[in-house]
């Protein structure tokens, strides 16, 4: 019987059919009858930056043993015994877990492509038996999640990352900036504040999942040059040992571009937008560029090209309040200005960025915690007269660090910062006296 239908198949169905037919069969068989399964990890989900992808890149170089063959390692800084270089998994290595009994073995896998972006697509496979399928879903990957939690928490370098329009990615340097709350001169009061907002949201999961809204907190800071703004952001990053993604808006060529670079972005965060006066000139109504261009044809250097579509405030709004901003947990958005007067109202708007921060000229209080940083003083019989002038003078931090980093003889430092802020007094009394006559 099976002869005779093999002969009428060979004489009805054309070779290469059957060659098909069969290979898909065994395939079919093949998978039907293994015994192991394969969980497929890929480093975006659904347009944006997959987290369980995140997690377990955290948590593998954890599992390390005796059967891994080839590792990544590399250090930031120079080696020391005290930190050994840091370990990573390097593309098609093996990694074997064992977790409640369970066998496991996982391996990172890439491939590149010329036709989409980022060329490179990587993805995580892990094998296991078919009959723990269920347990791997229920214990295991909570258990990657819980680890990878504490590692991140813990992380000591932070890195900054700028995007590369070029190569389409962000791209991370270490990020190592001194400043601490302890370091930043500001009112008490403000700096207090500063901190129980940050402490409130970070322990609020619950809260804002409860009120249905999404796990984001929107900072606009904004003061003259040299107030301490982009020392602030980095306070902010250093205590809650968060990545700092720095974009410069005129980077994303489109709104859809930009919808890319957000979504590229991890948890656990702070979004950067510095000078966010000057993106917004590329952010603002299309129609007053033209108008602008045609009445001046001097180049503007935050302007994008004619033929570029450019960002919109729109886009860049729909992601501090619209449906995309669901997209992603825990994260800070930090705008930065000098002028508030010039942002666009919509991005003033109550509600849409959530603490408004204003950093302003040098204080008495301000001025102690300068002289606490650079001088080592907690006090000095001229910090009174000091004071004093400081009520008629406006000095930004930036100005009197830099006074006081002259010389570390504290004695001389402070007598020519008095001289220095008399003249600023005097030039003010000079003009003063110009306006009135
Ligand atoms: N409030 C401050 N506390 C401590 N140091 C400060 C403060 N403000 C300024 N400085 C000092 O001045 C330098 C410049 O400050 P920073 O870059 O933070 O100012 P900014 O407000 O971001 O200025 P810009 O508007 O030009 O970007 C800092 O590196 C720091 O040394
Ligand atoms: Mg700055």
């Amino acid at each position: 019987m099976a002869m005779l239908i093999r002969t009428i198949l060979n004489e009805m169905i054309p070779q290469q059919m059957q060659n098909f037919i069969s290979s898909k069969f065994f395939d079919l068989a093949s998978r039907c009858l293994s015994s192991d399964f394969t969980f497929i990890i890929e480093e975006r989900w659904q347009a944006v930056n997959n987290e369980t992808f995140r997690a377990v890149e955290a948590y593998l170089p954890t599992r390390i043993g005796p059967s891994t063959d080839s590792l990544l390692i590399g250090s930031h800084e120079p080696l020391n015994p005290r930190s050994p270089p840091k370990q990573s998994i390097p593309v098609d290595c093996k990694i074997i877990d064992e977790f409640q009994g369970m066998h496991l073995e996982w391996t990172l896998r890439s491939i590149e492509s010329k036709n989409y972006f980022p060329r490179e697509k990587r993805y995580f496979r892990l094998s296991c038996k078919k009959s723990n399928r269920d347990r791997v879903m229920q214990s295991y990957f909570p258990h990657i999640t819980r680890t990878a939690e504490s590692i991140l928490n813990k992380r000591d370098t932070l890195n900054i990352y700028t995007y590369d329009q070029e190569s389409s990615m962000w791209e991370s340097t270490v990020f190592k900036h001194p400043a601490t709350f302890e370091t930043l001169a500001m009112e008490p009061e403000l700096k207090q504040s500063i901190m129980e907002d940050l402490d409130s949201f970070v322990t609020r999961k619950d809260f804002f999942e409860g009120v249905g809204r999404a796990w984001k907190r929107g900072y606009l800071l904004y003061g003259p040059p040299g107030t301490g703004k982009s020392s602030l952001v980095a306070a902010i990053a250093n205590y809650l040992r968060y990545n700092i993604y720095d974009l410069q808006v005129q980077s994303a060529r489109s709104d859809s571009d930009l919808r890319h670079i957000l979504t590229s972005t991890t948890n656990r965060s702070i979004l950067l937008i510095e000078d966010i006066d000057c993106s917004t000139k590329v952010a603002h109504d299309r129609t007053k560029i033209q108008d602008d261009q045609e009445d001046d044809n001097d180049q503007q250097p935050n302007r994008l090209s004619s033929t570029d579509p450019g960002v919109t405030l729109s886009g860049l709004l729909n992601f501090l309040d619209g449906l995309w901003s669901s997209c992603g947990d825990e994260r800070i958005i930090i705008f930065t200005t000098n002028h508030k007067e010039k942002l666009d109202p919509a991005l003033l708007r109550p509600g849409r960025m959530d603490v408004h921060v204003y950093m302003g000229y040098c204080s008495a209080a301000g001025f102690r915690k300068l002289a606490a940083n650079y001088l080592g003083i907690k006090d000095h019989y001229s910090f009174a007269t000091i004071e004093n002038l400081l009520e008629n003078v406006t000095v930004t931090p930036a100005e009197v660090a830099q006074q006081l980093m002259k010389s570390d003889e504290p004695e001389a430092v402070l007598q020519s910062f008095i001289q220095f802020l008399q003249m600023k007094r005097n030039e003010i009394q000079k003009q003063d006296g110009k306006q009135e006559s």
